[in-house]
């Protein structure tokens, strides 16, 4: 009787939700037209806790919010002598202490490695088990280097490059940031799972 297993139908373009005009840029420039999206700027509440804990919450709340399919992100920086802190709190370590006092954190430490965490959570709507997909990029701290325009890039000099990520081409970060692999898992879960999204034109 079982007929082949049904496309998911999704009646609406899949909402990224997220207060960072930088984050969206580089969701634009990455997912491309892959997935279709649209962007709307929600601060949501963020738990304490491990990152895809509070990146599952973060989904169920926005899912409840949009009633409909969500995406969302956060993002941690882990430095390995602080067994993966600041982590999650990095957005207010960050706003408090800035680069040089990030640099601080570890002065007491020969170890200055790190690594940048992306999480992205996926859920369908209201009620839906949210997905998590977890990106990471191991690189370490640096006296700040290059344009200051996005949270602690001038400080985060990933594994094998030269430069720091503020100092890289938009490009280049994007080919291989936390960011970048964690939406490329984002991107094939859409094309396996072949979900079918309504679009306006479809509806008789
Ligand atoms: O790719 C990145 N490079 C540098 N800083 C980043 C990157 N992604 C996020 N950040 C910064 O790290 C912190 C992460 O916190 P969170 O993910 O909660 O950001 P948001 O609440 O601004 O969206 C913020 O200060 C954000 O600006
Ligand atoms: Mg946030």
């Amino acid at each position: 009787m079982a007929a082949a297993r049904a496309a998911v139908v999704v009646p609406r373009p899949v909402t990224f939700v997220t207060g960072n005009a930088k984050k969206l840029e580089e969701v634009k420039a990455i997912i491309g037209n892959s997935i279709p999206f649209k962007s709307l700027k929600l601060d949501l509440p963020e738990l304490q806790g491990e990152p895809e804990d509070i990146s599952k919450e973060k989904a169920r709340l926005a899912a409840l919010q949009v009633n409909g399919p969500v995406l969302v992100e956060d993002t941690c920086l882990c430095f390995n002598a602080l067994k993966g802190l600041p982590g999650p709190y990095i957005k207010w370590f960050l706003e408090k202490l800035g680069h040089e006092g990030l640099n601080n954190l570890l002065m007491a430490y020969e170890d200055k490695s790190a690594y940048a965490l992306c999480a992205f959570s996926f859920s369908l709507g209201p009620g839906a088990e949210p997905l998590t997909f977890l990106g990471k990029t191991p690189g370490k701290i640096v006296p700040a280097r290059g344009p200051t325009d996005f949270g602690w890039d001038p400080v985060f000099q990933p594994d094998g490059y030269d430069q720091t990520y503020a100092e890289m081409a938009k490009e280049e970060k994007n080919k291989i940031s936390h960011r970048y692999k964690s939406l490329a898992m984002v991107k094939s879960h859409f094309k396996e799972a072949g979900y079918v999204f309504q679009t306006e034109d479809d509806t008789i």
